[in-house]
């Protein structure tokens, strides 16, 4: 099976980002025939100011109804339907948390455009840049605090993170424990922490779970509240032995890789880490 990560350069114009992930996924989808394709975190807004966020949120429908979502929702399901893939949305702002506060949550979506998983973002981006810039993300969202894990195409077990999710070994060893083979970290990591810390991170995570992690990002300039900011791109697949199989180069695009699931099982029958825990 083959999983392609889109990375995109999106903004605060939700109807611009929509188009803009059509275009890379349909030229995508032409060129590589993904079973399943992933987009990044926030992809449907990213900066402007708070109303922005707002508006580009969507009510989701009570997951299993079948119910209508709004246009990003909505769109991710015809892509799947139409194409007969898995699309794993990356994130999209949910609305209809405590407080009035809004939810960084994954939806995924199987060939027939039902939606089989839901996770919402458990860590939350709280902290102050090695270039002074603070974030807080808890200021507008509310966390989550439930594992997900599903099974994707040709039965590989699928796990749901996000972004900064990354940073916490527990949850994807925890992801591994319940079966996940393939592991999801959509992001707009920033260029200050990426350029040292993302691909160190998640080639560990792939190392330590003898997962495959698929990793989807955001690309690029944008501007929040009239300031620029700059996020890292990189979007990447790799294997459970670490190594970078697919990576998007600087600007927008994607990358595609073949998941070898005989790798997955070299990898765990030669190497028995899990079975090989003392501590935890
Ligand atoms: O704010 C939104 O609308 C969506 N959320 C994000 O973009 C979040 C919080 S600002 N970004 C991250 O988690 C980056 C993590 C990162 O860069 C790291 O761990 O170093």
């Amino acid at each position: 099976m083959r999983v392609t990560v889109l990375q995109m350069n999106q903004g605060s114009d939700k109807a611009a980002n929509i188009a803009q992930a059509r275009r890379l996924a349909e030229a995508a989808i032409a060129a590589d025939r993904p079973d399943l394709i992933s987009l990044p975190e926030t992809w449907t807004n990213l900066g402007g100011d708070r109303a922005a966020r707002e508006a580009a949120a969507e009510l989701l429908p009570p997951p299993g109804s079948g119910g209508t979502g709004g246009p990003a929702y909505e769109f991710l399901r015809a892509m799947a339907r139409a194409n007969r893939i898995f699309v794993h949305g990356g994130s999209i702002i949910e609305a209809g948390g405590e407080g009035g506060r809004l939810r960084n949550t994954t939806v995924v979506f199987d060939p027939e455009g039902r939606e089989v998983a839901r996770y919402r973002k458990i860590h939350l981006f709280d902290i102050t840049a090695p270039d002074g810039t603070g974030y807080r993300e808890s200021a507008a969202y509310e966390g989550g605090r439930e594992l997900v894990t599903l099974d994707g195409p040709g039965g590989v077990r699928l796990g749901l993170s996000i972004c900064y999710d990354v940073r916490f070994p527990e949850l994807y060893l925890a992801l591994r424990r319940a079966g996940a083979e393939l592991i999801f970290v959509p992001s707009n990591f920033t260029l200050a922490t990426g350029k040292d810390h993302w691909e160190v991170l998640l080639r560990a995570r792939a190392i330590e779970t003898q997962c495959w992690i698929a990793a989807a990002a955001s690309w690029g300039e944008y501007l929040e509240r009239g300031q620029r900011r700059q996020v890292y791109g990189h979007s990447l697949v790799c294997d459970p032995w670490g190594h970078v199989v697919a990576k998007a180069s600087d600007g927008v695009g994607w990358a595609t890789a073949r998941v070898d699931r005989a790798l997955t099982e070299r990898v765990r029958r030669d190497m028995r880490v899990l079975e090989h825990r003392r501590l935890a």
